[in-house]
């Protein structure tokens, strides 16, 4: 098995329309197996163009991406929607939940459009609840849950069906400080416990710090990237002084 779980070479992405433009510019990117990697950059830099390509939500222009050896752009459109519920997870800023389920209904959704049978779901429902602390709300509608839990509700649907690689854009955007830090707690636990890949767009330096690594964009390339050492806090410091250096939206810390 290859220890790189996502591989991705001279990935560009042009935008055509009255007036095109060019998000993306070449980039070249690996992410390891079980290895936890924030993106960060100015507003407008590409970063989530960058995971819309990964995630097979857009296709890139020119390039070549695999992940988990596989080349999703070679498949059919059935193939591909098969390939997207088996490798991989996502989670949204906005939480994507579907209102007119109960949030056990939610996580089961990947499940269910895969006809796993009755047994292994209630198995796995259970594991992921306990794991994610969310029992007392199975029931619940989306609308009767805070924004914290409405997280981990969708972080629950990403993980239950043990996805290859976990993609999330953005996933504290729309939570408070303490909400945050909770999430990503549980991202970190999910992460070390059940050797998840991980690749995340945030704007906040603190929750990026949460990562082993840091990659920033600037104007659709890669600029520059900072692996954690043994200090967080030296490690916040150094993303902090990055974004300032990059400015560009950055200019409130
Ligand atoms: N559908 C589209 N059509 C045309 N241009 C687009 C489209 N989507 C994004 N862009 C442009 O591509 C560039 C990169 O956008 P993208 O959303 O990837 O940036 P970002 O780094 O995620 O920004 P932010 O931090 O503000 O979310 C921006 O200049 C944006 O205006």
């Amino acid at each position: 098995m290859s220890d790189i779980i996502l591989n991705v070479q001279q990935l560009h992405k042009d935008y055509v329309g009255e007036v095109n433009y060019k998000a993306l510019k070449g980039i070249d990117f690996q992410l390891k197996r079980n290895e936890f990697v924030s993106v960060m950059g100015p507003s407008g830099s590409g970063k989530t163009t960058f995971l819309n390509c990964i995630s097979t939500i857009d296709r890139p222009t020119n390039g070549s991406m695999t992940i988990n050896q596989k080349d999703p752009y070679e498949l059919n459109d059935e193939d591909l929607a098969k390939f997207r519920r088996s490798e991989l997870g996502f989670v949204f800023q906005d939480f994507n939940l579907v209102h007119t389920l109960t949030v056990e209904e939610n996580i089961l959704l990947p499940l269910t459009l895969d006809a796993v049978n009755g047994k292994e779901m209630t198995s796995r429902l259970a594991e992921v609840v306990r794991f994610l602390g969310i029992e007392d709300i199975m029931k619940k509608r989306t609308f009767e849950i805070s924004g914290g839990q409405k997280q981990r509700v969708a972080i629950a649907r990403a993980v239950i069906h043990e996805p290859s690689l976990l993609l999330a854009d953005e996933p504290t955007g729309n939570l408070d400080s303490k909400a945050a830090n909770s999430v990503m707690t549980l991202f970190q636990s999910i992460h070390e416990t059940f050797q998840t890949s991980l690749l995340m767009v945030t704007h906040d330096p603190y929750v990026a710090s949460f990562a082993e690594r840091v990659i920033f964009m600037q104007d659709g390339m890669l600029y520059n990237e900072i692996q954690k050492g043994d200090h967080k806090q030296q490690f916040y410091q150094e993303i902090v002084d990055t974004l300032t250096f990059l400015g560009g939206g950055y200019h409130e810390l």
